[in-house]
């Protein structure tokens, strides 16, 4: 179990069905990598209030420092270079179910989940790049996650783990692929163009965003819609079109991207939204970053919508996933809810955490 915290909030409980319910001689090891990130720390937070699930935490990694447990505490000393080597070899020696939570916005590190899941480590992810990236990548994951040696989550990856990805797996499954989808996939976005319809500035806006914990590590990745394309990507992949190529235009240029002062540029930008905002106003239109696919392309980017469209209305971090399926072609099906945050995915990444329990335990 994990050992008992020096933190004092209740502990969270997870329902008997997560517990582990016959075996009693082992535990789940967990690592975390990005323990010190702001989905990390809640997620570590999380983990050491925790009762009910048997999980101990091993090791935690971040860009600098690496920390083990042994017995009790955990003693943080610096990185070395073969640290994530060393850790799968040590999960590995340990000969109990293991599980890596990948906590990072590092591309790299997902090029190993196909090493750890071969060796029967599991992964539970909220960083979107193994599953929205090079399509070979994705697809040794996913292979080497359906040889069934170790459970793989990733639900956090698109909507903070609003039942979106579930949805559009059960609809593939069941030969009822959506035929279309419109959707507002970005929490800073959505929050960004609510709050400059509002008069705010556009570059204070994105100051908001990033402080309200919506925002990636980069916000600029927000911004040029790369993040958005990801999380489309990961749903057209989820749905079984995973050859649709995917239109994106940003808020900002891809070049600010990787400009060393690229994110001090959004100034620059704060008169143009301000009069795009006012002439939408007053065409009774508001400016929403959409993601649509209508059954062969698919495309990202800001549009003007009816003010009373569906898409219009979100405010905070609100993400809305609107779905039109052949079987139901007159009522969509709408999955709505706050779509980032910290508190939202360090839950969604938790319950990933305790199905990927479930898992092992039903395996043994
Ligand atoms: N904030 C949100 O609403 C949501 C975030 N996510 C995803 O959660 C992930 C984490 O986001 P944040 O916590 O905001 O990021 P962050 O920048 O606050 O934290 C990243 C953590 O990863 C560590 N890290 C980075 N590169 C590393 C490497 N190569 N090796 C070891 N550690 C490394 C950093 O030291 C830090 O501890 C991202 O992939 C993000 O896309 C997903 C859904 C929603
Ligand atoms: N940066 C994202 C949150 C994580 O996926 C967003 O703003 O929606």
């Amino acid at each position: 179990m994990i050992s008992p915290s020096t933190f004092t909030d209740h502990p969270s409980t997870l329902p008997a069905s997560t517990r582990r319910p016959v075996r009693r001689d082992w535990s789940v090891n967990l690592a975390l990598i990005g323990h010190s990130g702001q989905v990390g720390s809640a997620l570590l937070h999380r983990l050491q209030q925790l009762t009910g699930l048997e999980v101990e935490l091993k090791t935690v990694i971040n860009r600098r420092q690496t920390g083990h447990r042994e017995d009790g505490e955990l003693q943080l000393v610096p990185r070395a270079s073969d640290d994530l080597d060393q850790l799968m070899q040590s999960l590995r020696r340990a000969g109990r179910p293991a599980l890596i939570i990948d906590c990072t916005a590092d591309a790299g590190i997902t090029e190993l989940y196909p090493r750890w899941l071969r060796h029967g480590i599991g992964v539970v992810t909220p960083n979107k790049h193994g599953l929205s990236g090079d399509r070979l990548l994705y697809e040794r994951i996913q292979a080497t996650a359906r040889l069934g040696r170790a459970p793989l989550r990733y639900s956090a990856t698109v909507g903070a783990g609003l039942p979106i990805l579930r949805t559009l797996a059960r609809l593939r499954l069941a030969g009822d692929p959506p035929r279309a989808m419109e959707a507002a996939l970005s929490g800073t976005l959505a929050h960004v163009l609510a709050q400059v319809s509002q008069g705010e500035r556009f570059s204070a806006a994105v100051e908001d965003a990033r402080r309200k914990g919506f925002t990636e590590p980069n916000p600029l990745e927000d911004l040029s819609g790369r993040d958005v394309a990801r999380k489309l990507t990961i749903m057209l992949r989820e749905a079984g079109f995973p050859d649709v190529v995917i239109q994106r235009e940003g808020l900002v240029p891809d070049e600010w991207l990787t400009a060393p002062d690229g994110a001090q540029r959004l100034e620059q930008l704060d008169a143009l939204w301000m009069d795009r905002q006012t002439a939408a106003r007053r065409a009774g239109e508001r400016w929403v970053y959409a993601a649509r696919f209508d059954g062969r392309r698919a495309r990202v980017g800001p549009v003007t919508v009816p003010a009373d469209h569906p898409l219009a209305g979100l405010s905070g971090s609100g993400n809305l996933v609107r779905l039109q399926l052949a079987t139901n072609p007159n009522t969509p099906l709408d999955v709505f809810g706050p779509g980032a945050g910290v508190a939202v995915t360090a839950s969604a990444v938790m319950a990933d955490v305790a199905e990927a329990v479930a898992t092992f335990n039903e395996r043994n």
